[in-house]
């Protein structure tokens, strides 16, 4: 096919659809989150609640004081008001001109303005309480959250579902800024529907359980359609966790270029409205279920309110109260059932949330367990020897092993460099290497303790990592150099690792030098190249000054100065640290003083340089594959 035809093509036939049904991370099984029992999540509710109660006191005594106090007086005010009512209605009631029924009904009249007025004010002293707790509450929740998924022992990101997981808790953060109104107006709907309630049963006890049997339908009616957009909101949650990743990648400036220039974009947004197509669908197909409990939930309650009214009508028709107190009533009536109603409505809010927060809960709770458990022992003294024994590890899901029986042994002093296919381990044995995963079987030690003993942050204080995918920090410069360590006000040091990878020409370049913020996206910011970014990385690592120093490819965007640069530097300061480069350009594993050769999770090869690339080898194939052009 020509060029011409190929693109006459693209532009004819339709982006293909996105794919199948995504179940749940990706996968064609079914969501266990589904399978949540609906009766599980309910019972937490209380405990859930408690939690915010007590999240809430925590962060401002005062206001939660407040609030409860304000719920208190609004109460009082409606009891107040109720029968002040009622001692107004009956001078008003009574035989006399207008002016002396008035007259007789002013003192209540005045109470009943008062009353008014304090609920009025005390509603809006709870309003005040309300958003001096609510924005703290959200931060804080927010910040837990985010503080879980950083501390989690790192095996856990490659469980299944732990992204969907914490997809549902994200959405619990993001109900909290709500949960304290819902949670407010339904405490304060409470205590007006008992007081009112109570007024009104004083003036007939019939009146109550008829007004209940009004609103009760509408109650079960609001929970039953909670439980639908649960479901949904279940059956949504691994598309709605794919779809916000791809937004992300479709959206974010740093892959535009390769969105644009390989025509992505009629697929990417193709596939983007499939996937939000199909999260409607399954809403709208709830639509149904939701119409039919609100059309029974209305009726049945409708019948029950005529029932009320008519009762009320019988009541005061057949002499058995006077018009007078059924004309307050009727007030009660309509103060108690509008209570009733917002009881009705913000507490299926609350329970609504309760089940959102509940996720936030499980997912926190089940973070803050998976937390690194490992022994008491810390690091103190440099790091002078790593052992590995017989380690093997796979990841999660995995059929075999990404680490098979690796037995080696580093000293300080020492470059060891990690060479071998794609996939074949290397990156699984840095993480080993360092204790962010621990082996499945056989042992790491560190000066001859093992990993699985040791305090981690107290090991990670002594490494360095330059990762094959390195995060770039919209922080600025100083900051991408010092992140990690503890906040410094000398630059020397700073720009002795900016020299260290020869990044001085370009800071100084920079708009404000040290001080210029790396992100092209924030106003003011500013964007490097990608080499210049993983210089960045390096000097990441070598302002640590680390006693393990980890560099997992790091020169793949670099031009041959920098390239040269890096090496001569690690070389240089080999002495103090145990080093290891992992690197796929064999020509750069001459500086190391052992080389291993992996393949599929094993060593299959070791030695030095000079041994590996005479031997006839896989060292030796690949070195002759990288020099034949
Ligand atoms: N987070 C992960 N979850 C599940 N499997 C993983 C994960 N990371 C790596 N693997 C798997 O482990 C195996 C080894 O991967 P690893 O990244 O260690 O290889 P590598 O030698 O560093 O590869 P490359 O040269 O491509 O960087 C691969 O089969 C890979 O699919």
């Amino acid at each position: 096919m020509t060029p011409t035809a190929r693109n006459d093509q693209q532009k004819t036939t339709p982006p293909p659809p996105p794919p199948a049904e995504i179940t749940y991370s990706g996968q064609y099984a079914v969501n266990p989150l589904a399978e949540v029992s609906f009766r599980r999540m309910c019972a937490r509710i209380p405990a859930v609640l408690g939690r915010i109660a007590r999240l809430s006191w925590r962060i401002d005594r005062r206001a939660v004081q407040l609030l409860a106090g304000c719920q208190l007086v609004t109460g009082a005010s409606t009891a107040v008001l109720l029968t002040a009512t009622a001692r107004a209605m009956e001078p008003v009631l009574a035989s006399g001109t207008a002016g002396d029924r008035l007259r007789g009904a002013l003192p209540a009249l005045l109470v009943v303005a008062l009353a008014a007025a304090t609920a009025r004010t005390a509603g809006a002293a709870a309003a005040y309480a309300e958003r001096r707790i609510t924005p703290r509450l959200t931060t804080e929740t927010d910040s837990a959250l985010v503080e879980a998924v950083c501390r989690v022992e790192a095996v856990a990101y490659a469980e299944d579902g732990f992204s969907d997981r914490r997809e549902a808790a994200e959405m619990g953060v993001m109900r909290t800024h709500v949960m304290v109104t819902d949670a407010q107006r339904f405490v304060s709907a409470v205590i007006r529907m008992l007081t009112a309630g109570g007024v009104l049963s004083v003036l007939n006890p019939l009146m109550l359980p008829l007004l209940l049997l009004a609103v009760l339908p509408a109650g079960v009616g609001a929970v039953l359609s909670a439980r639908v957009d649960y479901e949904i909101h279940y059956g949504n949650i691994a598309d709605r966790n794919v779809r916000g990743m791809m937004r992300w990648w479709a959206t974010e400036s740093k892959y535009s270029d390769e969105v644009r220039a390989n025509s992505m974009t009629d697929y990417l947004v193709h596939w983007y409205r499939a996937l939000s197509d199909r999260c409607d669908r399954r809403t709208l197909a709830a639509a149904p279920r939701t119409l039919r409990i609100s059309l029974l939930s209305a009726l049945a309650g409708g019948v029950f309110l005529m029932a009320t009214w008519g009762a009320l009508a019988w009541l005061a028709v057949s002499g058995r109260i006077d018009l007078a107190v059924a004309a307050t009533a009727v007030i009660a009536v309509q103060t108690t059932l509008a209570a009733l109603s917002q009881v009705v409505v913000n507490g299926a809010a609350v329970f609504h949330t309760s089940l959102y927060l509940g996720d936030m809960q499980t997912f926190l709770d089940d973070a803050t367990a998976r937390a690194p458990r490992r022994g008491p022992h810390r690091l103190t003294a440099p790091v002078d020897e790593i052992r590995l024994r017989e380690v093997v590890y796979q990841y999660p899901g995995k059929d075999r092993p990404a680490v098979d029986g690796v037995s080696l042994t580093l000293r300080r002093g020492q470059i060891l460099a990690i060479v071998g296919a794609n996939g074949s381990g290397k990156s699984t044995l840095t993480r080993l290497l360092t204790g962010i995963y621990l082996p499945d079987k056989g042992s790491v030690a560190w000066n001859g303790t093992e990993l699985a003993d040791m305090d981690p942050t107290t090991v990670w204080t002594h490494t360095g990592l330059v990762p094959q995918i390195f995060a770039q920090w919209p922080l600025r410069v100083r900051e991408n150099v010092t992140l990690g360590q503890p906040r410094t006000h000398d630059d020397a040091p700073v720009w002795q690792a900016v020299d260290a990878v020869g990044l001085r020409d370009a800071v100084e370049d920079l708009p404000a030098g040290l001080d210029t913020l790396l992100a092209r996206d924030i106003f003011g910011g500013t964007e490097l190249s990608g080499g210049q970014w993983q210089r960045i990385a390096c000097s990441r690592a070598l302002y640590r000054r680390p006693g393990l120093l980890i560099l997992d490819e790091p020169t793949s965007q670099m031009d041959p100065r920098g390239e040269h640069q890096i090496f001569e530097r690690i070389k240089a300061i080999a002495a103090d640290r145990i080093t290891i480069v992992v690197t796929h350009c064999l020509e750069n594993t001459r500086i190391a003083d052992h080389i291993v050769v992996l393949e599929h999770g094993r060593i299959t090869e070791q030695g030095p340089y000079d041994a590996l690339a005479h031997a006839s080898g896989t060292f030796a194939e690949l070195l002759a594959l990288s020099q034949d052009r």
